[in-house]
């Protein structure tokens, strides 16, 4: 299965919504199907890592990559969500299983530079994900080395929750930083987390040029109709 071109993310849609699936909310017993049936509206898959003490879930490895990998030519986004002391080691397994796009977390703080130097050199894009309530300033010591910055509108690594009430001005914020930063054409801009019908009007028009789709997606009862309703917006 061929992998996405360097160039993948300067290849993203600029005029719509940018579609990022997690892979944690597809039917994982029947994963091969689920991605097939989804991937026409598919421009990003998303997969969590958690090691279940920098997040509480305890998710994905590896050889899921690995296995993803053979079954998807989407560009995969890994959200790292593990412990400073196992990031550059898990930096390099999942490198090695393919994936496009890795991001730590701002909260990282001790080994961040450090991660960011192996992604560089392993050549796999370099994101960075803030948790709800970390300073979004946080993120202007890293712009210049970043392709994506995700910030999370709900409790890290728990699923099905409501979008906090902060989500959309700390967007904007972001959106603000990244211009005064220079990078506005080099970095990508997601919302992670509460990611609802009523929700993703407010990220859109708050400055997300991506949103990571879980129920909203794989539970729509019509796929194709939700996927033009959010391109639309
Ligand atoms: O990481 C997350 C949520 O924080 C997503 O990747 C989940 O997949 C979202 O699932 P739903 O809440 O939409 O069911």
């Amino acid at each position: 299965m061929p992998t996405p071109s360097k160039t993948w993310i300067d290849d993203l849609p600029k005029d719509r919504l940018i579609a990022e699936f997690s892979v944690w909310s597809a039917d994982l017993m029947r994963l091969a199907d689920d991605l097939g049936r989804v991937d026409p509206h598919v421009d990003i898959l998303h997969i969590d890592v958690a090691d279940g003490h920098f997040a509480p879930a305890m998710l994905f490895f590896p050889d899921l990559v690995a296995g993803v990998r053979k079954v998807s030519t989407r560009p995969i986004h890994v959200h790292l969500m593990v412990a400073d002391s196992i990031i550059l080691s898990q930096i390099e397994q999942f490198a090695d299983a393919g994936s496009d796009l890795i991001s730590l977390h701002v909260e990282n703080e001790s080994v961040a530079n450090e991660a960011l130097d192996l992604l560089d050199r392993r050549g796999v894009a370099a994101g960075m994900v803030l948790k709800v309530d970390t300073p979004v300033e946080r993120i202007e010591t890293y712009a210049s080395r970043l392709r994506f910055v995700t910030l999370l509108g709900t409790a890290i690594g728990v699923k099905g929750q409501g979008l906090d009430e902060k989500a959309g001005a700390r967007l904007q914020q972001a959106k603000r930083i990244i211009a005064g930063c220079g990078a506005a054409d080099r970095i990508v801009l997601a919302a992670d987390g509460g990611i609802r019908e009523h929700t993703v009007p407010l990220l859109r028009q708050s400055g997300a040029e991506t949103v990571v789709l879980g129920s909203l997606a794989f539970n729509a009862p019509s796929l194709d109709e939700r996927m033009a309703w959010m391109r639309a917006l």
